[in-house]
């Protein structure tokens, strides 16, 4: 095999190329990162396997003679097989393959397509750019700005609607969903096929997994005095059970769908269950039996699953050997094998895990561990209690607000309407904000309405409020207002619905709404259709999928109106069947209107058939992982501008609390090598990101 040239190395010159919009060679060399990354991956695994079997840990431990010396003589062949193995496919020492967490959480996550998308788009390759695109945003669904490229790209013509593909597709999730597909219509002939090739399909991809869990230990904390290094076994017991661990995750890893933050459950036990139901009905008996008994490896008292074996046996005649299948038999068994280990480890020497099984058996884990468990159970249940108490007696944080509608005056659940959260002044400081950034043409034109052709819509995000304070373009006491505005919101919903419970920002967003005028005449559209904010209402109103493109992690959603100049444009609840009002909100100056972002919140706008109709819209969620990011620059710049404001004339600012979150920087490993001081500085300029293509205004 040729030479491999490291991914990170490529995408750190992909990346310069990018921003110094050289698209032709950003496009060649993103994607010859990705190539790189892919082959890095399947020799990591090619290595592992031809290395399990020639360094083999197989046969009796030695009867006589010592242990030591026969372990460690595997040990030392092993690692000669990978080395050599991993040179001579990567044509270089596996070492200068290793990247660093930034870039590789940036490839999991699949930011490359991200630059990938708008290269491909400069260089008018259409059918590129949209697939980039649609590979991106399929593995981060909760990306705005690509959400609205991809919107575009659809309206495009031109674009043929199979290039909205997924180019890192993992196979067995392919297969997976035709097989529930032909499973939930009782095509079971098809469903059989299908869940099979995606039980085959995810563990291999187990396996591949697995395989890349054998590289360097990953020191939680840097030691870096030489007397901290831990021994010879310490070390070894702690590299292992670090593989052992990562291991384990696997099936968690393969179990979630791209875009998805939790894995689906039992997802390999699952696939026998529905393989055992589906052979039976298409009459195979035979393997129908053998799926169950599979299964009972998983859960060796399942009820309905032994009712169903004793009838397959029945079906059968007593003649008929059956057996679990060889391959399920061999992952329970490692993967049993592997949970003795890590648990002894967690017992003796310390450490945490996660089990991401939930057919562990009981007897396996420790039993002070599980009285630890019971206890930290205990104590949450007790949290939640204390939280829900003070929240029964919750005050709202701030004076001078009031409850003016709840969520039985509203006819449903976990809706409110708060008045008097903004004064006069402050609304009409916020709407000179609007009419301020509308004048500087950057990022914040009037466009035409994604939901209505009879409205303009215009959004201005926090960073860009900031930004353009930042450019004299707006007063710097309006930007700060929005700033202050949004997390006063925060602190009432979160003190009304969660209390004790940190909501986080997801989105924050101020967005007018204005009547296009001699295009109102007989119009039946709403302003904004009704939906749900964090899943995808079905048309027939009986389900709400809490999927991608759905923005599924937002909790609550709360909309504070600075205006009621306009004509229409009242906001207002439905019933799942999106027809039936069960509430409207008129809004005004002050009032906040807040609500789960789940389906029992369906909402939808009235026409703004006359005027501008504007609002703070704010989103929030439990995940602290889904923190809205603009909002930490944001914060800097005001910070930076408080200090030097601070420096001129000893005015004192109470900044935001950034404790709680990680910024992307804060994961830059400090010093370190090549592309890590390079990724520093593309870290802070991907927050430029959305404004890089925002500048694309040829769509
Ligand atoms: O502006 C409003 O009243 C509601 C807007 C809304 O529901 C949304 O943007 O999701
Ligand atoms: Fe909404």
């Amino acid at each position: 095999a040729g030479r491999l040239v490291p991914y990170d190395l490529l995408y750190a010159d992909g990346v310069r190329a990018y921003f110094a919009r050289d698209w032709g060679r950003a496009a060649e060399l993103l994607q010859r990162a990705l190539h790189s990354y892919a082959g890095l991956r399947a020799a990591r695994r090619a290595c592992r396997d031809a290395c399990l079997r020639e360094a083999a840990f197989l046969g009796e431990p030695p009867a006589a003679g010592p242990w030591e010396a026969a372990l460690f003589d595997r040990v030392l062949q092993r690692a000669d097989c990978v080395q050599h193995c991993l040179g001579s496919r990567l044509g270089a020492a596996p070492s200068a393959h290793r990247a660093s967490l930034v870039i590789q959480r940036d490839f999991e996550r699949r930011e490359p397509y991200n630059y990938l998308q708008v290269a491909f788009f400069q260089l008018k390759k259409l059918d590129q750019a949209v697939s980039a695109a649609h590979t991106f945003f399929v593995a981060n669904p909760q990306h705005l700005q690509m959400r609205e490229d991809i919107e575009k790209y659809r309206r495009m013509s031109g674009v043929k609607s199979d290039n909205f593909r997924d180019l890192e597709a993992a196979p067995h999730w392919e297969a997976y969903e035709a097989g529930m597909q032909h499973y939930n219509a009782d095509e079971y002939l098809q469903a059989v096929d299908r869940l099979e090739e995606s039980l085959r399909e995810a563990l291999s991809a187990l396996e591949e997994c697995r395989a890349l869990c054998e590289g360097p230990l990953e020191d939680e904390e840097v030691e870096e005095e030489e007397d901290l290094q831990p021994g010879l076994y310490e070390a070894i017991a702690a590299h292992y059970i670090q593989v052992l661990k990562c291991r384990q995750q696997c099936v968690l890893e393969i179990a979630t769908k791209p875009g998805w933050i939790s894995a689906t459950e039992d997802f390999i036990p699952s696939h026998l269950d529905l393989l055992q139901f589906a052979y039976d009905q298409v009459g195979n008996q035979a393997l129908a039996a053998e799926c169950a008994a599979s299964y009972l490896l998983f859960y060796p008292t399942d009820e309905p699953v032994l009712e169903k074996m004793k009838q397959y046996r029945a079906e059968l005649g007593e003649d008929t050997a059956v057996t679990a299948r060889e391959n399920i038999r061999h992952y329970v068994q490692r993967s049993l094998m592997e949970k003795k280990l890590i648990y002894y480890a967690m017992e003796h020497l310390g450490g945490t895990f996660n089990d991401p099984d939930l057919w562990t058996p009981d007897e396996l884990i420790p039993e002070n561990l599980k009285q630890k468990y019971r206890e930290d159970q205990e104590k949450k249940k007790q949290e939640t209690l204390d939280m829900e108490e003070r929240g029964k007696r919750g005050s709202l944080p701030f004076e001078g607000i009031t409850v003016t509608m709840d969520s039985q005056q509203m006819n449903g659940t976990q809706r409110v309407v708060f008045d008097r959260v903004l004064t006069e002044s402050e609304c009409k400081d916020l709407l000179r904000l609007t009419k301020a950034a509308r004048g500087t043409g950057d990022g914040y034109r009037a466009r035409r309405s994604p939901h209505t052709p009879h409205e303009r819509f215009e959004g201005l995000t926090i960073l860009k409020a900031m930004q353009l304070a930042q450019s004299g373009d707006v007063d710097w006491r309006d930007a700060k207002l929005l700033l202050q505005a949004s997390e006063k919101s925060r602190k009432i919903i979160e003190s009304y619905f969660t209390p004790g419970k940190k909501l986080h920002f997801s989105f924050t967003h101020l967005v007018c709404r204005t009547a296009v005028e001699e295009e109102q005449e007989g119009r039946m559209d709403l302003s904004h259709p009704v939906h749900a904010d964090n899943c995808l209402l079905d048309p027939e109103g009986k389900e709400c999928w809490k999927e991608p493109p759905a923005y599924v992690y937002r909790d609550y959603s709360g909309i504070l109106y600075l205006n009621d100049d306009f004509r229409g444009g009242s906001l207002f609840f439905t019933e799942m069947d999106t027809v039936t009002v069960t509430a409207n909100v008129r809004p005004k100056c002050g009032r906040l209107v807040a609500f789960s972002s789940g389906k029992e919140n369906p909402h939808g706008v009235q026409a703004v058939s006359q005027g501008r109709r504007c609002a703070i819209a704010l989103w929030y969620t439990h995940s602290a992982e889904h923190a809205e990011q603009e909002r930490v620059k944001a914060e800097e710049l005001m910070e930076q501008r408080a200090a030097e404001e601070n420096q001129s004339n000893g005015e004192e600012y109470h900044g935001a609390d950034h404790s709680s979150r990680s910024s992307p920087e804060a994961l830059v490993p400090s010093g370190g090598a090549r592309p890590t001081s390079q990724r520093h500085k593309s870290v802070s300029e991907r927050t430029q990101h959305p404004k890089e293509l925002r500048a694309r205004d040829e769509f």
